[in-house]
């Protein structure tokens, strides 16, 4: 299977100081990545470099077959979905759900044609059908629910066909049942052979959705485990990984973590 993506000693510095530092992890075709760490870890910095939107300080990045360097980022960035807050934040709350999930095919984070093909509407349609968004098309994406407006961005993520699916904390900031619906379709996704290679980022084993194949434990800036998530999954790692002795269970394809009381 070939890479979809290869960091090899990654090192990104602002300010002064290694965000995230001698970084080496590559992602084959059709894995689905979760990335956990503590507050700080270089998680969202590691999607960053995953989406093209930034250059390693040192070592070598290679996405989808393609080095980071040496190819027109405006060529790579298609192939590349990505959901996250900040990108949400650059949405236009006055454009419908439709037209937020439409503009993507077209590149953009607002609309100005006023006809676009019929075939990306039907796509734009069928995408939000299948995250449970049918009855909002026409509602303004400034009047969602945080649960809602997760759903549309995933939508948005996957319109223009990507190869790699960058989600970075999906399930933040929403109510039980709103991360239970959003777990179950992005189990669906994860399951589904023709979906894109996944990577996401999240705070809570809770969220892992089942299909997910693989863990990376980032703790300061260094990765701490990489592999399998059924054996890279462990309560030593995740204890090492947080800094307190935490237990970890799977049951019927699901994750929980908590902490031993204090002694
Ligand atoms: N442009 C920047 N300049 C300086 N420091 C930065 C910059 N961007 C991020 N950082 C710092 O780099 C560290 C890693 O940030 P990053 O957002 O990757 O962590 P994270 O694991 O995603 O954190 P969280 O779980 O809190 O979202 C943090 O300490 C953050 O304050």
């Amino acid at each position: 299977m070939s890479d979809v993506l290869e960091l090899v000693d990654v090192t990104v510095v602002r300010e002064g100081r290694a965000l995230v530092e001698k970084v080496s992890w590559s992602v084959a075709e059709g894995e689905r990545w979760v990335i956990l760490g503590p507050n700080g870890a270089g998680k969202t910095t590691l999607l960053n470099v995953a989406s093209s939107y930034l250059f390693p300080t040192s070592g070598t990045v290679q996405i989808l077959g393609e080095k980071l360097g040496g190819v027109d980022v405006f060529d790579l960035r298609p192939r590349i979905g990505m959901a996250s807050s900040a990108l949400a934040g650059k949405l236009s709350a006055r454009q419908t759900v439709l037209s937020t999930v439409l503009t993507a095919a077209y590149g953009m984070t607002a609309g100005w044609q006023e006809r676009y093909d019929e075939v990306d509407e039907q796509r734009a349609r069928a995408f939000l059908d299948r995250l449970g968004m049918t009855e909002f098309l026409d509602r303004r994406f400034g009047t969602l629910s945080e649960g809602e407006r997760k759903r549309t961005q995933i939508a948005r993520a996957l319109m223009t066909d990507p190869e790699l699916l960058l989600l970075d904390e999906p399930a933040a900031g929403l109510d039980l049942g709103g991360r239970e619906d959003l777990v179950r379709r992005l189990g669906r996704l994860a399951r589904d052979p023709f979906a894109p290679s996944m990577l996401m980022v999240t705070h809570h084993v809770e969220e892992i959705a089942p299909g997910f194949t693989h863990v990376l434990l980032v703790r300061q800036g260094r990765v701490l485990h990489a592999g399998p998530i059924e054996t890279t999954l462990t309560s030593s790692n995740l204890s090492h990984c947080f800094g307190l002795p935490l237990v970890v269970e799977r049951r019927a394809d699901r994750w929980t973590a908590h902490g031993l009381p204090l002694g």
